[in-house]
This record gives C-alpha cells, sequence and structure tokens, in this order.
C-alpha cells in the first residue's frame, strides 16, 4: 500500500508536538493534526497560564510583606483586567515556539482540523483522508465535570475557562484539592478572592503526607478555608451567588465555582473503536512502549492511563519518534519521575513517597529529613519553612520529597539518584555553592551514608596513623 505519510500524530500539544518533531528530525515525513489551539493545554489552558497567575500572585503576597526587610506592607491595589492581561502575555510569548510555521520549518506538514480514525491506518480530517503505517494518538485530555445536581443551569469555570475573567472573584469555591484546586486557590487568594477550598478526603493526595501537611498550614494561614472529606452533590444560584450542597448536607456560598476534580480523555469522535484502539474512562491502554490494543497505534500523554505532566508528554512523545525512527523499542520508566506543584512552598516529589514505600517495602527503608530551618540560604531569605527527605531502600534511593521555597528546581539531584545516574556517595561528595539549599540534599545524601564514613574501620585507621605520628 502506497501511504501519504510515514507517520500521522493527532493532537498538537507536548507529546504530539515533541513526537512530530522528533520524528521529522530522523528525516521521516509526519503529519501533525490539530483541531483548537497549537500548544495544546500546557500552553494554553495549563502550565504557562497558571505559572503566569501565580508569578502575579507573588509579587501581591510580597506587597503585603515587605516590612519583614525594613520596607512598608502595603496592600496591593489589584488590576484583574491587568492580570488577565499578564497572563495572555506569557502565553503570546511562548507560542512561537509551538507555532505551525516552526513545525513545518522542521518538516513536519501540519493539518488544521478534527481528526477521526477511519480505519487502521487512515485518518480523515474535513473530508480528506490520510494515510501512515503508524498512527500516535496524543489527543490530551479536559477537566472531568463530576454529576452535580443542578451544575448545568449555573455559571462555573474549569481550567478551559477561568483565564477568561477579567474580573477577580468576590469568593470562589475550588471543588478539588488537587495541584489544580491548590495552585488555583493560593494564587486567586493572593490576589484578592475569598477562597474555600472542598475536597474528598486530603488535599495533595499523591504527595507526602508531611509535605503536603506544610503547604496546608500556609494556605489556611493565608485564609484559605479547606473542607476535607468533601463531595459535592448539588450546586444552586441565589441572589447573593452560588450555594454548593455536600453529600453531607454542608453548605458553601460563593460567587465563583472552579471545577478542578481531575481529568477525562478527548475521546469524542475520534474513532477509536474502527481503528481496535481499546480504552476505558481511564484512557487509553497501552503497554511500556505506548502501543496500543493495535500494536501499529500509539497512545501517549494525557490521553493513555498514567502520569499526566506536561514532561511526561514529551518524554513518551520522544521515546515514541525514537522508536518509530530507529525500529528501538523504547519502554517509558517511571521510577524516576519528578512533579512539582507550584504553591509557595513547592511541593516536589520523585519516586515513592514514604508512605508507598512503607506499603511496599515495610521496615526495609530508611528515611533521612534534613529540615530547612538549618539552611543558611533559608535563614537569609527569612523562609524556612520545608525539608528535604530521602527514602531509601538499602543504599538505594527509591524516592525523595522538597517541600519548601524553590523545591521544584531541587529535586533533580535525587531523580538521579533514583535513576541509577549518581548515588547518595556522589552527590554526597560533591562540591555545593554556599549559601544555597541545594547544600541539604548533599546533607540528606551524607546523612544516609554516614555511617559508611564514620565506622569502627575508618575511626581505628585514623587512630592507628595518628599513633604512628606520634
Ligand atoms: C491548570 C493546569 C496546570 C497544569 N500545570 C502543569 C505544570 O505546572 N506542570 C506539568 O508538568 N503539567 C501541568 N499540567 C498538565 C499538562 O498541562 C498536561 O499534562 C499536558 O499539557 C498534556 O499534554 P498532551 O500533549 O498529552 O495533551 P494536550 O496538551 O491536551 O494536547 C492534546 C491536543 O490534541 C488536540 N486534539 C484532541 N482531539 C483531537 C482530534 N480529534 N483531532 C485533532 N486534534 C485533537 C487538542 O486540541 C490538544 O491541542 C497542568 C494542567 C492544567 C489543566
Ligand atoms: N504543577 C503540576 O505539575 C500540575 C498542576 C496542575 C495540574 N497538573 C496535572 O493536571 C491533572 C489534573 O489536576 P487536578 O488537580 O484536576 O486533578 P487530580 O486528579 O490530581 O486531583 C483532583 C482532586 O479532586 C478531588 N475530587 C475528585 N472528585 C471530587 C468531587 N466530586 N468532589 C470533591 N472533590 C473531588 C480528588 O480527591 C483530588 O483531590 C493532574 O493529573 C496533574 O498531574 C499538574
Amino acid at each position: 500500500m502506497k501511504y501519504s505519510h510515514d507517520v500521522i500524530v493527532i493532537g498538537a500539544g507536548s507529546a504530539g508536538l515533541v513526537c512530530s518533531g522528533g520524528l521529522a528530525m530522523f528525516g521521516l515525513k509526519p503529519l501533525l493534526i490539530e483541531r483548537a489551539a497549537m500548544g495544546g493545554d500546557c500552553l494554553n489552558t495549563g502550565c504557562v497560564p497558571s505559572k503566569a497567575l501565580i508569578s502575579a500572585a507573588h509579587r501581591a503576597h510580597d506587597m503585603r510583606n515587605a516590612a519583614e526587610f525594613g520596607m512598608a506592607s502595603v496592600e496591593p491595589v489589584v488590576d484583574f483586567r491587568a492580570v488577565h492581561d499578564a497572563v495572555h502575555h506569557a502565553i503570546k510569548t511562548i507560542e512561537p515556539h509551538d507555532s505551525v510555521e516552526r513545525f513545518e520549518g522542521m518538516g513536519v506538514e501540519v493539518v488544521r482540523g478534527d481528526a477521526c480514525l477511519s480505519g487502521p491506518r487512515s485518518v480523515v480530517v474535513g473530508g480528506t483522508t490520510y494515510t501512515a503505517p503508524r498512527i500516535v494518538i496524543a489527543v490530551g485530555s479536559r477537566a472531568y465535570v463530576p454529576p452535580i445536581k443542578g451544575l448545568d443551569a449555573v455559571p462555573y469555570l474549569t481550567n478551559h475557562n477561568v483565564w477568561e475573567l477579567t474580573e477577580l472573584p468576590g469568593r470562589l469555591i475550588v471543588l478539588g484539592g488537587g495541584p489544580i484546586g491548590m495552585e488555583m486557590a493560593q494564587a486567586f487568594r493572593r490576589l484578592g478572592s475569598e477562597v474555600v477550598v472542598a475536597t474528598k478526603g486530603r488535599p495533595f493526595p499523591k504527595d507526602d503526607a508531611d509535605a503536603a501537611k506544610i503547604v496546608i498550614d500556609r494556605l489556611t494561614g493565608e485564609g484559605i478555608e479547606l473542607i476535607h472529606d468533601a463531595e459535592a452533590d448539588a450546586v444552586a444560584k441565589n441572589d447573593q451567588g452560588l450555594v454548593l450542597t455536600l453529600k453531607d448536607g454542608r453548605t458553601i456560598t460563593g460567587t465563583h465555582l472552579l471545577i478542578a476534580t481531575g481529568r477525562e480523555v478527548n475521546f469524542d469522535g475520534l474513532g477509536l473503536e474502527v481503528a481496535g484502539v481499546r480504552y476505558d474512562k481511564k484512557g487509553i491502554a497501552v503497554d511500556a512502549r505506548r502501543r496500543t490494543s493495535a500494536k501499529h497505534i500509539y497512545a501517549i500523554g494525557d490521553c493513555r492511563e498514567g502520569p499526566r505532566f506536561t514532561h511526561a508528554s514529551g518524554y513518551e512523545g520522544g521515546n515514541v519518534a525514537l522508536e518509530i525512527s530507529l525500529g528501538v523499542p523504547t519502554k517509558a520508566n517511571y521510577a524516576a519521575l519528578p512533579w512539582v506543584t507550584y504553591t509557595d512552598p513547592e511541593l516536589a516529589q520523585v519516586g515513592m513517597t514514604e508512605d508507598e514505600a512503607r506499603k511496599v517495602h515495610g521496615d526495609k527503608i530508611t528515611v533521612w529529613r534534613q529540615d530547612f530551618d538549618h539552611n543558611d540560604r533559608a535563614v537569609t531569605e527569612r523562609e524556612v519553612t520545608g525539608f528535604v527527605k530521602l527514602v531509601k531502600k538499602g543504599s538505594k534511593v527509591i524516592g525523595g520529597t522538597v517541600v519548601g521555597r524553590g523545591a521544584g528546581d531541587l529535586i533533580l539531584p535525587i531523580a538521579m539518584m533514583i535513576a541509577g545516574k549518581s548515588s547518595t556517595f556522589g552527590v554526597a561528595s560533591l562540591i555545593v555553592p554556599y549559601p544555597n539549599r541545594s547544600e541539604h540534599i548533599k546533607a540528606a545524601a551524607f546523612a544516609s551514608d554516614e555511617g559508611k564514613v564514620f565506622n569502627k574501620w575508618s575511626r581505628g585507621w585514623a587512630r592507628f596513623l595518628a599513633r604512628r605520628r606520634g
């Protein structure tokens, strides 16, 4: 059969862009299909706008707290339309990086429109059929909106439309205590909204419990109301705004409702059945190489079952481009997957949390913790809250947590230890610039190996040498 392209990639988010770019760099002829904005969720409705809003909120927070460094603390006058513009400025600045022009320049053919699989090796877009021996599905996800009585009759926000707000919400109800809910709760609170977060279980359910507690204490200290073990039942509008009723009967009032209760995959109209691709509500089923039940069709990024981060999407995009181009099987290995929640303080995790490790390995694990109150840089910044935690099984690091200012920038050496590209001994013997929070990564690594350095053999040898000199 003669195909129109070597590979068809559906979706130009982080996963599809990295994959199609990689394929073109290996000299293949990829077709990239996108129905909405190039760059997908991360650029348009996810990481970029959220981190820009968080940056605005940081400024407001610093203004309120300037007195601790000798300047007048002032209550910021927030022009929320200008904040909106700053958020969109960030998107516009990064946009060219993900643009049609850039990818066409790399050798990717880009078609705009809704893609639908019409057979195992064919895809239709706007009446035109394209064919390829390999297809990569990278259609991403969108906000999952749980069934809540009355929701269809009230306005509500998700990560899709929250960036269009040009007026600050008076009282924001956030449903969901995952990374989206908690990052947005703190940002809106610092910009001046009253905020109440209602969530099932506890906030940050996937993170280290000790680290999560530090962030939760900060958020409640900043005036965010947190309602644990909460599940939404119904919502209604009255003269004051919205009333959300929880399944246990408690009610929460607010002017706006932001739903951040997880993701669902963009399956609609994709024709997965026609191509024999199996899926369920968690996502498209894939093996470690990201092959679907139809082995010549791959699914990468948010649309498959697994971790949903921009860096995971990019990693899988690169792996699959390599596998298709060079015929080398590439398996995704997430033992050292880091993730960071950009609250203040930041919350960063890689590998297993202490609780997960205890469940799997029981008392075979050891835990090494260094608190930032012993760190000179943290003291000079008056930001001593937080810690570094290493979880080891024998001499191997299997997990790491950092909570505190800049935690996300400190997690990489721990990822390297877990991935076997470095070791606690290697990190403990590095020269770390002073004063720097990464001294605590070194300190935790050293503490975990201290017994190997200062033991009866080394002490005995030192005493022997000293006696000979005397
Ligand atoms: C508010 C928020 C903040 C986030 N912050 C972070 C963060 O700080 N760090 C981090 O790592 N991750 C973050 N994430 C997660 C991150 O945005 C996603 O994991 C990532 O964008 C997924 O990339 P993707 O390419 O798999 O999917 P997407 O970005 O969703 O891209 C899929 C693309 O496919 C297109 N598409 C879908 N169906 C079709 C079709 N039938 N035909 C043609 N095109 C189609 C869509 O239009 C979309 O452009 C955040 C997410 C949100 C919502
Ligand atoms: N900094 C980052 O890396 C970052 C930031 C934002 C989002 N993301 C990614 O985006 C994805 C989605 O984030 P998210 O926070 O929406 O999802 P999530 O699944 O991580 O968290 C959802 C939260 O909502 C709660 N919840 C679910 N249903 C509920 C209900 N009916 N009522 C009350 N609470 C309910 C859950 O218990 C959980 O706490 C995640 O996979 C995450 O990886 C990453």
